[in-house]
């Protein structure tokens, strides 16, 4: 099958900014991986987006943009233009012309249960802006077939873990561990279906609490948890919620878990107890899966907290497993999903699937995405 050069753009439940990456695939093989870039949105952005969910929650069809959702929406595709733009002029000019663009957009609302999910990003503006088709809105064919609408990466984690094998043939089944906002995972084993599904709060919470106790975005390097102890009783309150008991298929909306739980701590120790519960929501996701895993890699921003990952670890250790970041599998951890809405938009373009009976829970392998061609 034919290659593309494809872009992804991703900006995520952390709503810190947009991850780029370049890929060239067939839609099924990953061929290459090029580079990838990170452009952050200003504090004042991040906080107008946050303002933004609020508004969203009253959206009852999806085509609807209350309030500033219009304005915020076209705001958010001016800034993915611009990102592109500084991303095809900086790392990305010597690597090829890309053909494709693959646009996530930002979710504002995601319910599940109601077939309700909601990305702001106009793909076509983005087209227009760029001079690239975009493919966007990747998520709702799938609700539209009885699917979740998540997670979507899953079957790049699939396509990694098959470009992985030759190196870890003896070490599956692997398990792909996103830490954003929300944490996800992907069960791939050796034969057969990948398994996936959203599992808890990944940085969310401790972005929430460090801004709203310390004014700070998140806890770099985890240095305030690294003064605080875990509160075992708090992290047993957060895993005693029914969303742990449930099997996948499973998504979250990032409103779904709050500071409640924590709200007594002390600010370090609110930060460590925080990086425990999403350590924690992961390695109980193991009771969901077919069989344990051997090697967990673990990509997203989470896996720069060192105590999310040294609990991690000690817990995958315990299971006679290992956990390690993406770049020890030779990966980047940081572009994963970016590249994961370059391949899905490639595969679009194929008519392939995106999306599983095991991962999102679509009643057939579905595939998705609308594909917008700039005015000529
Ligand atoms: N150096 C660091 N130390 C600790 N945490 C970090 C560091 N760098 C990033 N993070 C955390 O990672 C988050 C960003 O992660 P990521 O980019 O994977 O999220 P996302 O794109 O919103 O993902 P998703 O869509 O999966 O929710 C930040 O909000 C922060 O909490
Ligand atoms: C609705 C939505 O945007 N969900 C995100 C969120 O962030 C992580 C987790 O929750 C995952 O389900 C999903 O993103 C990833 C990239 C996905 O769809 O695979």
């Amino acid at each position: 099958m034919a290659t593309i050069c494809a872009i992804g753009l991703m900006s995520g439940t952390s709503m810190d900014g947009i991850d780029l990456a370049m890929l060239r695939t067939d839609g099924v093989d990953i061929v290459e991986r090029g580079p990838g870039l990170f452009v952050p949105y200003e504090a004042d952005f991040r906080r107008r987006i946050e303002q933004g969910l609020e508004t969203a929650k009253e959206i009852a069809q999806r085509g609807e943009r209350p309030g500033d959702l219009a304005a915020l929406e076209q705001e958010i595709t001016r800034r993915h233009a611009e990102a592109v733009k500084i991303f095809l002029d900086g790392e990305a000019k010597s690597w090829g012309k890309p053909e494709l663009v693959g646009f996530h957009g930002q979710t504002v609302l995601h319910r599940p249960q109601q077939a309700l999910t909601v990305q702001l990003g106009d793909g076509q503006r983005l087209a227009d802006l760029t001079g690239l088709p975009v493919v966007f809105d990747m998520r709702a064919e799938d609700m539209r077939h009885g699917g979740q609408g998540a997670p979507l990466v899953p079957a790049y984690h699939a396509a990694l873990a098959r470009s992985l094998r030759q190196v870890h043939a003896g070490r599956f089944p692997v398990v792909f561990v996103n830490i954003g906002g929300i944490s996800n995972i992907t069960f791939v084993p050796q034969e057969g279906d990948p398994v996936a599904f959203d599992t808890g709060p990944g940085n969310a919470l401790i972005d929430q609490w460090v801004a709203r106790e310390a004014g700070i975005p998140f806890d770099a390097d985890g240095a305030i948890a690294s003064e605080g102890g875990v509160a075992a009783e708090v992290v047993a309150r957060y895993l005693e919620k029914p969303f742990f008991d449930r099997r996948g298929p499973k998504s979250l909306d990032r409103g779904n878990f709050t500071l409640a739980e924590a709200d007594e701590l002390e600010l370090a120790d609110g930060a460590r107890t925080l990086a425990a519960v999403s350590a924690a929501a992961i390695l109980k996701s193991v009771e969901h899966l077919p069989h344990k895993p051997t090697l967990w890699i673990v990509c997203g921003g989470g896996r720069k907290n060192p105590h999310i990952m040294h609990d991690l670890k000690a817990g995958a250790a315990a299971a006679g497993a290992e956990a390690i970041p993406a770049e020890e599998a030779g990966l980047d951890g940081d572009a994963t999903e970016a590249e994961a809405w370059a391949y899905l938009a490639v595969r679009s373009l194929k008519k392939l699937p995106l999306t599983f009976p095991t991962t999102t829970g679509c009643e057939k392998p579905v595939s998705g995405g609308v594909l917008a061609k700039p005015l000529p």
